[in-house]
């Protein structure tokens, strides 16, 4: 099965974090993490900054890493960095995501997460 490697940002601010649901494609109105592919020759902070600036237009500083996240789609194996972030300078403009929503951790389980993103979700709980 092949492999994609994945970087999303979990922006926090306070004790909330921001998620969006995605705009298009086979799992479109399903909620995530904003992040996408790596490129080649990318690092995976590099990757990160690159598409929140397209994604979201906004410029992040990439904190640590949480987790891994590694999740057998039918079709695909997810391997996914997920850093802490937070945001230096844009206002989050939804260019591809149809929603987005601060969360607190007694938000977390309000909305329909990606299946890779629910063991993230229970560890985050007692992160925030
Ligand atoms: N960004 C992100 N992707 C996730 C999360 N959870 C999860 O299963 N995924 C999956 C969905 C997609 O199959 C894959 C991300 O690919 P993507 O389509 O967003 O990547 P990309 O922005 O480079 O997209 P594209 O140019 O190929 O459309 O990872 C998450 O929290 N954030």
């Amino acid at each position: 099965m092949k492999t994609i490697r994945v970087v999303a940002a979990v922006i926090r601010k306070g004790d909330a974090i921001f998620a969006t649901a995605r705009g298009y494609g086979e799992f479109k109105g399903q909620w995530e993490f904003p992040g996408g592919k790596v490129e080649e020759g990318e690092t995976p902070q590099q990757a990160l900054i690159r598409e929140i600036e397209e994604e979201l237009d906004t410029e992040i500083e990439v904190g640590e890493l949480i987790q891994t996240v590694e999740y057998d789609y039918p079709n695909f194996h997810l391997s996914m960095d997920c850093f802490w972030a937070v945001v230096k300078t844009g206002k989050l403009v939804l260019k591809e995501a149809e929603a987005a929503r601060w969360l607190t951790k007694e938000e977390l389980d309000s909305v329909n997460w990606l299946p890779a993103d629910i063991d993230l979700i229970q560890r985050l709980k007692g992160k925030l």
